[in-house]
């Protein structure tokens, strides 16, 4: 049957005004999410300005300068709202465990498989993070004698001699890839164990393998994360080079070669040494797969999934602490006072982090000791802040209608997300923010200190807070503890060392030179 002109005309009117209501006039002048402001009219209606601050890296800096112009919510675009501020954002969405989004699946869903990271569903996530939760709490760590045999071998064996050596010849050290490899080393030892840990620190062809493989899919991330299929399109058209996935695929290799090996080895039986100790793998391997003698080399229950998580942990672990190091060690060598500070403050440890130490004995402080050094704390502390390494947002779903940052009704299906870039330039509460001061941690009053530890956030917060933030307080605590015990800095060369303006960020020229000179006795 043939429409008559009338109706036809109607039916398309009648569309028409349904699509002007719902893509204009409800987002725009009726969702209650209208009266929120946002840093440029089009955001009520279309996500394009949001694209143009990622696509161009302008996103971090803009919702920072739009909070302080505008308050503590801004609509960034129709459905997603950015947040900055305690009581009435980060309490209620992170401590109030709103789930996350599917934008961790896109991004760090490793082998095609969820991982601990990626989960968006709360009650898997947690399922997931009890099995090994425990390795990761501070106790455990501190007392880990694996952890130990790592600082042992990585720090004193292989990090401290390229330092010493570059002392004595006077040659400078180009430290940010050298800081992802020892954050890298330190980490996998305890995650693997000695016989399968990395060595990026000597081994340059297997440094090259990782970090080529892990940041080559860099420059296409607003792609990979905001439109995955025109993504696979770019690929699929030689727009975004074969090598991306080659190179990533290596490291993924890298990764299940190491699990493989140390499945093998605990299902062997054999009696391991503390320092062979796979100690994370194997309380994943213990309950998420059967270590029957029967399983063949790669046929082991959930080997993917472990894969995927154990891949989370050390590709998390190496970039983000290896980017705090090398902003430590920039920031010390413009300090020399505050090197100075750090250095009495290290030598009232007993023993002292001394390298290189007699021949036949090694002797540590304990690791709490270290731990519980407060200029030390305060120099790490601070320098996340300024540069924390993951400054972008961290989206979440609102699960159901509730008020946030001042505004009712939020609806359920929003995504909300705070920055750490912003939290952490509050001038309410990190007076001249942009002044790297670890003196601020020190000197502020009780209370002060209360609320800057409520908004420091470098680490996220809630059940979906930075699981191995206790290895990494270790880990870099030892490395700037020593390297500032025996060494004094100055900078040589670098190239821009501003924050990338991305989810995950270090410094934008990707290079940092410093002289390092022995510490006169
Ligand atoms: C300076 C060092 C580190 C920083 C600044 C950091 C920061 C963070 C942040 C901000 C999150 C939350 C991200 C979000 O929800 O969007 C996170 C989560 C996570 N981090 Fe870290 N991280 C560091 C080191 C490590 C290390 C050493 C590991 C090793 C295991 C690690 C493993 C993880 C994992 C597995 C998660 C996901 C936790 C979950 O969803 O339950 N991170 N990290």
């Amino acid at each position: 049957m043939l429409l008559s002109p009338a109706v036809l005309v109607l039916g398309i009117s009648l569309s028409a005004a349904l699509v002007l209501y719902n893509f204009v006039i409800y987002p725009a002048f009726i969702s209650p999410l209208s009266k929120i402001p946002a840093p440029h009219w089009s955001c009520h209606v279309a996500p394009f300005w949001l694209w143009w601050a990622k696509y161009f890296h302008h996103e971090n800096r803009l919702v920072h300068e739009n909070h302080l112009a505008k308050g503590e919510a801004l609509r960034l675009s129709p459905g997603l709202l950015s947040l900055n501020g305690f009581e009435r954002a980060l309490k209620p969405v992170y401590l109030g465990g709103f789930p996350k989004t599917e934008f961790y699946f896109r991004g760090f869903a490793i082998y095609g498989t969820d991982n601990i990271f990626t989960f968006e569903d709360n009650a898997t996530h947690s399922s997931r993070k009890r099995i090994i939760s425990n390795t990761f709490s501070k106790s455990f760590v501190l007392s880990s004698p694996t952890a130990q045999g790592s600082l042992k071998d990585v720090l004193f064996g292989r990090l401290l001699p390229i330092l010493h050596s570059a002392a004595q010849t006077g040659k400078p050290v180009e430290v940010l890839e050298l800081s992802y490899s020892y954050s890298m080393d330190s980490f996998v030892q305890w995650q693997f164990g000695r016989r399968f840990g990395s060595n990026l620190v000597e081994n340059l062809d297997e440094r090259r393998l990782y970090l080529d493989g892990f940041f080559a899919a860099a420059p296409y991330t607003f792609w990979q994360y905001e439109f995955p299929l025109v993504n696979r399109l770019l690929k699929s058209i030689g727009m975004i080079p074969a090598k991306v996935d080659t190179s990533f695929q290596n490291i993924e290799d890298w990764n299940i070669e190491k699990c493989d090996g140390a499945y093998q080895l605990l299902k062997s039986g054999e009696k391991l040494s503390e320092e062979d100790t796979p100690v994370v793998f194997s309380q994943a391997a213990k309950m998420m797969s059967s270590m029957k003698s029967s399983d063949n080399e790669e046929g082991y229950a959930n080997r993917l999934a472990i894969a995927s998580d154990m891949f989370a942990h050390n590709s998390a672990a190496h970039e983000t602490s290896g980017n705090t190091l090398a902003y430590a060690y920039y920031e010390l060598s413009r300090h020399p006072e505050v090197q100075r500070k750090l250095r009495e403050e290290l030598l009232t440890l007993d023993p002292p982090l001394k390298f290189p130490q007699a021949p036949g004995e090694f002797s540590l402080p304990a690791a709490k000791d270290v731990d519980a050094l407060p200029y030390l704390e305060a120099v790490i502390m601070e320098t996340l802040r300024l540069y924390p390494s993951v400054p972008g947002g961290q989206p979440r779903l609102v699960p159901r209608q509730c008020s946030l940052g001042g505004h009712d009704n939020i609806p359920a299906g929003t995504v909300v997300q705070c920055y750490a870039y912003a939290l952490h330039r509050t001038p309410e509460i990190f007076p001249d923010p942009e002044r790297w001061n670890p003196d601020r941690w020190i000197d502020a009053s009780k209370e002060q200190l209360s609320e800057m530890r409520r908004y420091f956030w470098a680490f996220g917060s809630g059940g979906r807070m930075c699981i191995g933030s206790n290895f990494a307080w270790f880990s870099m605590k030892h490395n700037v503890g020593s390297v500032y015990t025996n060494f004094t800095t100055t900078i040589h060369d670098h190239g821009d060392m501003t924050l990338i303006d991305a989810y995950l960020a270090g410094p934008k020229g990707h290079r940092l030179e410093i002289k390092f000179e022995r510490v006169q006795e």
